[in-house]
């Protein structure tokens, strides 16, 4: 990797993983003050209006200055590529410059010293279903049958929309939620969810608005903002008494943490790879035969109570974000600055390779044995789940995705 400069804030603050080729977005509040956008490098956070400012006056559009002079990534996600590009750039200069090390060195905020919050105000929600081994796998459990994959599936991303409220920053703990699923005798009975799940994905934050309709395959780098790790925790027995015929509703609407640093697409060159072979033809609006790799080399480890459970491989999602953001706006639909979806599901062929409970442990058949020797299925009260992933980084770097983790808590 290139070695920043001896006394720059990089050189001074920055690790492995967070160093200055990913620099993540956030929004922190440090005792009475904030919530202000913050930069991560290393352990710390930096103000980005603060850094920016010590770029030579005229350095920075007035668009940026003002974009960034805010609590969250909101301003900045409504402006547009250029803007987002100076940014980053301006940080690097600031980040990778002797002169400033001190100064910045001095006003970085250590990560333990303040309180992550939502990154961005989530406007509308939708989660895809991308994955073709996660949708052949609940396929099997949820309809044994019938044919696993629906007659769809190939020809379009599946998605439902999802609950852009309760989309939480790591770090938040939830109830067990409460609906409406069958007794042991079959019948509908209110309670406790006992088969809570979870969900290890990839988030994709929108931004560049566009009043109505349609951004093609080969514009997606200019309305993809960045990439976030996300956990759709999912109400299994609620879920699939409620979904026929509309889909998912409250059994994944009680939660969904994403981590609260925003890694932006710029660090991810390095990790692009393509997706699986495609073996169906495709509308024009979804053929990415010519089109720029649109996957990420990215193994999510998911961590049950501290415990390595399963490596999910992102890699292996059929649907690529950028065929998702074509399909939710080729009927016309605008986007706005916040929109969010999540991929879907990421599992691999391995069964440790799996994102869900529901797929590790077979609908609750096949138990897996924990460290301990305990048995284990779905989440129990006080369980708590991690995720965390890394990527190639530009220049030989390595990208540490932010960690995505929350408890469930008894129900109430
Ligand atoms: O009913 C089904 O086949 C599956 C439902 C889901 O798993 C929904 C979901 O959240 C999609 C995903 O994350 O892949
Ligand atoms: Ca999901
Ligand atoms: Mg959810």
């Amino acid at each position: 990797m290139n070695t920043p400069a001896p006394g720059s804030a990089a050189a001074r603050l920055g690790s492995t993983g967070n160093d200055i080729e990913h620099l993540p977005y956030g929004s922190y509040t440090h005792g009475d003050n904030g919530p202000r956008l913050g930069v991560r490098l290393g352990d710390h956070v930096l103000e980005v209006s603060a850094v920016l400012a010590l770029l030579p006056s005229g350095e920075l559009s007035d668009a940026a200055r003002t974009a960034v002079d805010a609590p969250s990534l909101d301003a900045l996600l409504a402006q547009n590529r250029t803007v987002w590009d100076e940014v980053r750039a301006g940080l690097q200069k600031v980040l990778g410059d002797p002169t400033h090390g001190e100064a910045v060195a001095a006003a970085a905020i250590p990560l333990a010293d303040v309180t992550m919050g939502m990154p961005f105000t989530v406007a509308d929600y939708v989660d895809f279903y991308g994955n073709e081994f996660h949708a052949r796998n609940v396929g099997r459990i949820f309809r044994p049958t019938q044919e696993p994959l629906t007659p769809n599936w190939k020809h379009l991303p599946i998605g439902y929309h999802g609950r852009a409220g309760t989309i939480v920053p790591s770090g938040t703990d939830f109830p067990r939620p409460q609906g409406i699923r069958l007794d042991p005798d079959g019948v509908p009975t209110f309670g406790p969810s006992r088969r809570l799940d979870i969900e290890a994905e990839v988030g994709f934050v929108l931004g560049s608005p566009v009043p109505s309709g349609r951004v093609p395959l080969t514009e997606a780098d200019n309305h993809i903002f960045g990439l976030t790790l996300t956990n759709d925790w999912s109400a299994r027995d609620i879920q699939s008494f409620e979904y026929v015929p509309l889909g998912p509703n409250l059994g994944k609407s009680f939660c969904t943490t994403i981590s609260p640093w925003i890694t932006p697409l710029a660090a991810l060159s390095e990790a692009r790879v393509a997706p699986p072979e495609r073996d169906t033809p495709l509308s024009d609006y979804l053929d990415d035969t010519n089109a720029a790799p649109w996957s990420f080399d990215l193994q999510i480890e998911i961590l049950l109570n501290g415990e390595v459970v399963s490596v999910a491989p992102f890699a292996e999602t059929y649907w690529t974000a950028a065929q998702m953001l074509a399909h939710m706006t080729i009927n016309g639909a605008g986007l706005r600055a916040g929109d969010f979806f999540a991929g879907g599901t990421i599992s691999g062929r391995e069964r440790f390779q799996r994102g869900s409970f529901l797929e590790i442990c077979w609908g609750g058949s096949e138990p897996m044995t924990l460290k301990d020797g305990s048995e284990f299925t779905f989440l129990r009260d006080g369980d708590e789940v991690c995720m965390r992933a890394t990527a190639p980084g530009p220049n030989g770097s390595t990208i540490a995705l932010g960690e995505c983790t929350g408890r469930v808590l008894p129900a109430v």
